[in-house]
């Protein structure tokens, strides 16, 4: 097998997908596993970004029949601005998309704030934007895990293949959740079912952005990668890419192992 071969296999890419047959079983596999688990729902930060509309959607309709079967979930939106969000008006058919049973605005600027504030007393150096971007996407995990605890919810992850084969992600921040549902979608997947479940179009063919820089707000994903999310998708698919893209696709997946795996232990192979 070959690496973009065996890369697929480890990451759970089908080339081609029936859109509502990946509802139904991503839909399941939340029930059975918030059932398996005592949990009582599910937390899920929604930003007006294609990943978490389609999640919430999901997280949604999930609890609706688990409690039409009798089991008692729910599912709790949260708004989780930096200050005033510049696409807050995305952010908000989301939510009219998503009808959670539950949305909160949780503003994470003032924890943020203080974090930056902090870091520069103790270390005596300004936090770079760079890194401020993480602070606030570990922020947001810490605010759904607030809730979750609470409310003894899952959280919910918004992790795709296309995420994850380049760790386009936050170690710990967006990348730290209970349940993961969309794993194993392309990014051009992703928008395949949110179409099948009728949202409007703006909302899936919204620019992805991580949106983590004061610098450059609404930053899309693909300037900051260098990569479009068709060739990403392209190469997951299992299709034959430009040679250049494909080094630099696999030279990101290889480094960004330590990010997919447990934390690295003395009895850990993998890295070796
Ligand atoms: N080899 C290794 N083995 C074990 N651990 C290793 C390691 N190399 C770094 N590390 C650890 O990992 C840390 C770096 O990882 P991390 O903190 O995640 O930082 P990093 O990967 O540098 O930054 C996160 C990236 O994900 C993007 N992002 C974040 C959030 C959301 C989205 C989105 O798509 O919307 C995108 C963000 O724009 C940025 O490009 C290091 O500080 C170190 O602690
Ligand atoms: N401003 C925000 N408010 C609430 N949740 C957020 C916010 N920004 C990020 N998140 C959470 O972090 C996750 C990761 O962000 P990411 O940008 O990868 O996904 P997205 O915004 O849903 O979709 P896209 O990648 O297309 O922008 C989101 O799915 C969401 O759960
Ligand atoms: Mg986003």
């Amino acid at each position: 097998m070959n690496t973009q071969e065996q890369t697929m296999k480890d990451l759970h890419v089908k080339p081609v997908i029936d859109p509502q047959a990946e509802i139904r079983s991503r839909i399941d596999f939340l029930k059975a596993y918030c059932k398996k688990a005592g949990a009582k729902g599910y937390v899920l930060g929604i930003s007006g970004g294609q990943d978490s509309t389609l999640a919430g959607r999901l997280c949604q309709l999930a609890a609706e029949e688990l409690r039409a079967e009798g089991y008692e979930a729910f599912f709790y939106a949260v708004r989780l601005p930096f200050g005033i969000q510049k696409d807050e008006d995305d952010a908000q058919e989301a939510l009219t998309f998503i009808q959670p049973d539950q949305s909160f605005t949780f503003n994470i600027e003032n924890s943020v704030n203080a974090f930056t504030g902090t870091y520069l007393e103790s270390t005596g150096a300004e936090i770079p934007d760079y890194h401020k971007g993480n602070v606030k996407a570990r922020m947001r995990m810490i605010a759904q895990y607030a809730i979750a605890g609470e409310r003894q919810c899952l959280v919910v992850g918004t992790d795709h293949a296309a995420e994850a084969i380049t760790g386009f992600f936050t170690k710990f921040g967006d990348g730290g959740a209970d349940v993961i549902p969309l794993t194993g979608l392309t990014k051009g997947q992703g928008r395949e079912l949110l179409k099948a479940l009728a949202a409007k179009e703006r909302l899936y063919l919204k620019v992805p952005t991580a949106d983590l820089l004061d610098n450059k707000p609404q930053q899309a994903d693909e300037t900051e990668l260098g990569m479009k999310y068709e060739v990403i998708d392209d190469y997951l698919a299992g299709k034959k890419v430009d040679p250049d893209e494909k080094a630099r696709i696999e030279e990101r997946y290889q480094n960004s192992r330590h990010k997919r795996e447990l934390p690295v232990t003395p009895f850990d192979e993998w890295w070796k």
